[in-house]
Formats: C-alpha cells, structure tokens, sequence
C-alpha cells in the first residue's frame, strides 16, 4: 500500500524512515537545512550553467537528446571547481555519501535541476547497466517547498506502472503517462511531497543486480517551482 507523505505527516521525524521495501526508499525530513537549500538553489543560478536538461535515447553512450516527450526541465552540475571554492558543497556532497554508505569517489557530479510550472519527468529507471551507466542508488533533496505538483512518484504495481507509462493510448485517446497518472493519484502510487531539506533515497539494485520495481517519475509543477539536488553513485569508477 502506498504511504501517504502530506506535509504533515513529517514534522518531529528524526532521521531516515523506510516507506517502501520493495521498491526500497526512505524519507529524511531535514537532511538539508533551510540556509543549505538557499545556497544550493544561488550556486546553481549564479553558476550561468542551468541548461535544457536531456535524456538518453539510443544505444550509443553519447545519443543524449532534448525530449519534451520525457522530460523538461532544466539543470546544471556542480564541477570540482566548484566545489574546492565552497565549503557548503563540500559539506553536503560528504552527508549524501554518508547517508548511502558509498565512498565519495564513487558519486557523480552533483546536479541541480530546477522544474518550472508545467515541467515534469517522465518514468524511468536511473541505472543502465546494459549501456554502461549502473547505478546503485540514488539521493534526491528538494531544495524548495513546491506550492502544488511537483512530486516524486514511484508505481507499486504493474497496474499503475501501465497507467503511468510516458505515452500511450486508452481507446482513442492519446494519455501522457505521469501527468495522468499524478492527476489520478492511484493509491498504489507512492508519492512523496517536495518539502524544502526533505531527502529521498533509493535503491535501483537490489543484490547487485537492476531492481525493476525502481521506476520513478517527477509530477509535473502545477503552480510555483521545483528544485531538487540529486547524486548519482555508481558501483565503479567511471568518467560521470
Ligand atoms: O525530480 C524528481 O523528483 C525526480 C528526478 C529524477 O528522477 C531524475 O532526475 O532522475
Ligand atoms: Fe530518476
């Protein structure tokens, strides 16, 4: 059954809380404080690098494209350089490997990506590893409070997961999988709330090997905007 994460459910939380086993995923209320989420949100707006972000759309490692279809919001990351100036970066970036218990030459650039009203990810899995891009876990903090939309969703059943699906048709009618499936809001569709300093971190392998049930989505932003810092860790060291 899915857990209900409204705004309030999280207040008084300490630490980490399990919502899901299968796929498994856990909450952290303030992992990030309110000064952390302001500084993160100005680096990456100062940084003149926010950019279209793109997805992977074939089978070369370098076929990256623009797809509205999937995804459409914008993002940056933060490069070495970056983070030999700031003390903050440095600070955060060893809480997230801290927290996944995975060393920090293992972590990808850190991204930070901002959603505007309408902007939404479709769902997807965050570990390739037939294309060479595995990735154990992932860690997710929302750097904003999101006034509506906005939420990360994960399907718990091959039911909703159809439902979800990035386009398909019902009958005549044309469906856009996440934007549909948020504005249905199934009740096997876990669905947790952009809550500024609020961490989700989960887990796309289980055993070492891809976890199917690890499909997630971003909701589309329906009012205000979206900010979120992500890192990717990987089983080996490759040039991410
Ligand atoms: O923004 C979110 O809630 C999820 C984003 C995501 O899944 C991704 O960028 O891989
Ligand atoms: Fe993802």
């Amino acid at each position: 059954a899915a857990i209900p994460l409204s705004a309030s459910t999280g207040q008084g939380e300490v630490g980490w809380r399990r919502v899901s086993e299968s796929p498994l995923v856990l909450v952290h209320e303030k992992f990030f404080s309110k000064e952390e989420c302001e500084e993160l949100m100005q680096i990456a707006l100062e940084s003149g690098r926010m950019q279209e972000a793109l997805v992977y759309s074939g089978h070369r490692k370098d076929a990256f494209q623009r797809d509205d279809q999937v995804r459409s919001n914008s993002h940056m990351y933060v490069e070495r350089e970056d983070e030999l100036k700031s003390s903050l970066l440095q600070r955060v970036i060893a809480r997230m490997h801290h927290a996944a218990k995975i060393p920090e030459r293992l972590g990808e650039k850190l991204q930070i990506a901002r959603y505007q009203e309408g902007e939404r990810y479709e769902m997807h899995h965050d570990s390739g590893p037939e294309v060479g891009r595995a990735r154990p876990a992932t860690l997710l903090v929302y750097l904003n409070d999101v006034e509506k939309g906005g939420e990360t969703v994960f399907p718990l059943t091959r039911e909703v997961l159809l439902q979800c699906r990035p386009i398909h048709h019902q009958g005549d009618q044309v469906r856009y999988g996440v934007d549909h499936c948020c504005h249905v809001q199934p009740p096997e569709l876990l669905t947790i709330q952009a809550r500024q300093g609020r961490a989700v971190l989960f887990f796309n392998h289980l055993d070492g090997k891809k976890d199917a049930r690890a499909v997630h989505a971003s909701c589309p932003v329906l009012a205000g905007q979206k900010w979120v810092a992500q890192r990717w860790f990987q089983f080996e060291k490759t040039d991410l």
